[in-house]
């Protein structure tokens, strides 16, 4: 007798979601931040779902041009949907967001609009951002150059004030020089914030930014001087290939002086350079802003992919039971659950993370308001670290949670390869990870130079701090060895630095440790937010259990991956370590039942997961099936190329064989 095994699997997924042992409903809550988010992010996720314009399913097999095309079709109807229905900008924002699909949308909502509010004068703002907010203008964040990404302060591109007309002459005086990066610049934006050196009276002053127009209004044409265009495919197929990212070279273009970003630091018509009195590195802010949402966008990637990887694990199955029973669901597998779990985990850890990073950040905008800039270092160090840590961790894990669905998630319909696409290049963009750590050890040298000087260490550098009971004491298995372990790493790294011949060069040698060291503090604050969150007062059956236990699970997961660390700096001894893996089997154990009910959690829309693995209902096996038929490769039975390929091949066989 046939058995149907589709129907089976579906049953499979009700079965797990009856045996959780918590209020799924207030987990939506607990993950989304309130019940206005839950809901809000629901009703957009659907319209999205909802409306045949967004459909994404067949994205992987557009060419570049169609890709495109649709990118700028979807963003159309998307900003159509947002007037019609007057969204709010909280609505809007989500609505772009399950959209899913990288275009210039991004870049203008997200850098362009930013860096003319952080940068502008509020004269500047009031002429600009009207123009920005109803698409009049669209603009894009023109800082890379194809010489000069990381290093900021390298950009060659000049802007040359002309007091004889009032105006800038901005101009690319060499190739390396030319913009090479930015999203939305291909094809798409009629204006850019482009980063330039200021020079005026005979002086470079560094890097600046300006307002520049790059194509006509009328036509979308290169204004006279612009030199404009895409820079070509990306890494897999579909993903971040919507995104038009772009070269440009300026030749001797002018623009007014007032198109200057004028709020750090001004231009006199006369020609003289006028340097206010705030930080120069809120010249930086537009990157700090972006990088603390990346945090937030990694919990969101990464909770996408183990939301399809816990799934599947549990329809999955493979090999009999000892005792020739039903086979078993490779969720079961201790080693499944090992690989899984921690970034179930984890995914949970970079959402409250991001969710206090959030916070951290709005702190700061409101004190550097009022000129208090005594939390700018602190902004810098959390979100440069966090958004290298989270996105590292969040490309190992979509590719990890590839290898959980076994050979079906090397397939696009599974949804991972093109999430894995999309989302590498956050290891890059906004900072590459590694440049970004080094800024976080820059800040916890001088943090641990400063001790002796008796300058007590703020926010989260403070448990620095105890630097004399941190050296000395053995650390029972929770933060503090945490704590021993991320300053013993960073005293370690400056008693070397110490030694060498100078600073500079003692930090170069000792770059590699000075990484790990970083990494280790960054850890900290995530087990740290993580425990702070599971503190909190949590309504809803089982909830703040479930949420103890994947803190447990963070905290003894890092510990076990870096044990080395914590052995190597005395932080814990080998029986404590050992101690701390027993643990960690234990606590799987208890994740196991509430796996699937903890990724149903995230509240993804089949839409949004675009993952046939991942479906809510667990009909995989028949969405497979369908799938496959719609690949352009079954369009024909016979193959096109048959007739001039294959088929005078067999023939020459056929005559050969008979000879
Ligand atoms: C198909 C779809 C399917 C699925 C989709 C799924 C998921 C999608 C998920 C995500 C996608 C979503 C969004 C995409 C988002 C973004 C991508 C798009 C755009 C990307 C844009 C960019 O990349 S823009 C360019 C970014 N560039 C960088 O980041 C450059 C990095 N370099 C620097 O920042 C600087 O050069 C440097 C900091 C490394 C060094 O600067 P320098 O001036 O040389 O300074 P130092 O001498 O080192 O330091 C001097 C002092 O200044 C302090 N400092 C440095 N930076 C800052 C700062 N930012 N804020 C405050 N202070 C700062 C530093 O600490 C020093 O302080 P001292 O006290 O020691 O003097
Ligand atoms: C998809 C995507 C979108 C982007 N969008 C934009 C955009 O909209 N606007 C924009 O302006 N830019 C954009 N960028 C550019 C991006 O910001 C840069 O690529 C990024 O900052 C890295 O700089 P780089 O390419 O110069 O790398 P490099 O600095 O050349 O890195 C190469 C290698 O050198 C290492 N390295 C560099 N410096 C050091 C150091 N001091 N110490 C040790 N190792 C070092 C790095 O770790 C890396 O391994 C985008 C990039 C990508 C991939």
């Amino acid at each position: 007798m046939a058995v149907d095994h589709a129907a089976a699997e579906v049953d499979h997924l009700a079965a797990e979601r009856a045996a959780a042992r918590f209020d799924v409903e207030a987990m939506k809550i607990a993950w989304a931040g309130s019940r206005h988010a839950v809901d809000v992010a629901d009703r957009m996720a659907r319209l999205v779902a909802s409306d045949p314009v967004f459909r994404k399913d067949n994205r992987t097999m557009l060419s570049r041009k169609d890709l495109f095309k649709d990118t700028l079709r979807k963003a159309a109807h998307a900003w159509k949907r947002i007037v019609e229905l007057r969204l709010t900008e909280e609505e809007a924002s989500l609505l772009r967001q399950y959209v899913d699909q990288p275009g210039y949308v991004d870049l203008h909502w997200g850098m362009f609009v930013p860096a003319i509010k952080g940068q502008g004068t509020e004269e500047q703002q009031k002429k600009w951002l009207p123009l920005a907010y109803k698409f009049q203008i669209i603009g894009c964040y023109a800082q890379t150059e194809l010489g000069h990404g990381s290093n900021v302060q390298g950009l060659e591109t000049t802007a040359t004030f002309d007091p004889m007309t009032d105006e800038f002459v901005i101009h690319s005086p060499t190739l390396t020089s030319s913009k090479w990066w930015p999203g939305g610049l291909g094809k798409a934006s009629t204006h850019a914030v482009v980063y330039a050196r200021l020079i005026t009276e005979g002086k470079d002053y560094g890097i600046h930014g300006f307002i520049v127009q790059l194509r006509s209004l009328e036509d979308h044409s290169p204004l006279p001087g612009v030199t404009l265009g895409d820079i070509g495919g990306k890494f897999g197929s579909g993903a971040y290939n919507s995104m038009d990212n772009g070269v440009l070279r300026f030749d001797h273009v002018r623009i007014p002086r007032d198109q200057m970003l004028m709020r750090l630091s001004q231009v006199t018509r006369e020609g003289k350079y006028v340097q206010s009195d705030v930080p120069k590195q809120l010249l930086y802010g537009t990157m700090v802003y972006v990088r603390q949402s990346i945090v937030a966008d990694a919990s969101k990637a990464l909770s996408r992919a183990v939301c399809i990887a816990v799934r599947y694990s549990a329809i999955r199955k493979q090999f009999g039971s000892q005792d020739g029973g039903p086979e078993t669901q490779v969720l079961n597998y201790r080693t499944q659950q090992s690989r899984l779990f921690p970034l179930l985990a984890s995914a949970y850890a970079f959402r409250f993370v991001g969710d206090w990073l959030n916070w951290l950040y709005t702190d700061v905008t409101q004190k550097l308001e009022v000129k208090d800039y005594s939390t700018l270092q602190e902004a810098h160090a959390c979100t440069a670290g966090l958004k290298a840590v989270t996105t590292s961790a969040t490309a190992d894990a979509i590719e990890e949670c590839r290898k959980l669905c076994g050979g079906h998630g090397y397939l696009n319909s599974s949804g991972l390869p093109e999430l894995f696409a999309v989302y590498v290049p956050a290891c890059t963009y906004e900072g590459d990870n590694v440049v970004l750590l080094l800024q976080v050890a820059r800040i916890l040298m001088k943090t641990v130079s400063q001790l002796t000087s008796g300058k007590q260490p703020v926010g989260t550098m403070a448990y620095m701090g105890k630097v004399q009971h941190l050296m000395q004491s053995k650390c029972a298995v929770k933060t503090e060895a945490f704590e021993a372990r991320a300053l013993r790493m960073a005293v370690n790294c400056a008693q070397n630095i110490g030694q060498a011949s100078n600073q500079e060069e003692g930090f170069y040698e000792r770059s590699p440790d000075l990484l790990e060291a970083a990494v280790a503090h960054i850890q900290l604050i995530i087990v740290t937010k993580f425990i702070e969150k599971v503190h909190q007062d949590i309504p809803g059956h089982g909830v703040k259990e479930q949420l103890q236990n994947l803190c447990n699970v963070y905290a003894l997961y890092t510990l076990h991956k870096h044990l080395g660390d914590f052995l190597a700096t005395g932080s814990l001894t080998p029986k404590q370590g050992a101690l701390a893996n027993e643990q960690l089997g234990k606590l799987y154990a208890q994740v196991r039942p509430n796996a699937v009910a903890l990724v149903d959690a995230f509240n993804y829309t089949d839409h949004y997961l675009g993952s046939v693995l991942g479906r809510y209902d667990g009909n995989v096996y028949p969405a497979l099936y369908e799938e496959a038929w719609k690949d352009p490769l079954n369009e024909t039975v016979v193959p096109e190329g048959y007739h001039e390929y294959l088929r005078p091949l067999l023939k020459q066989q056929l005559k050969l064989s008979r000879l």
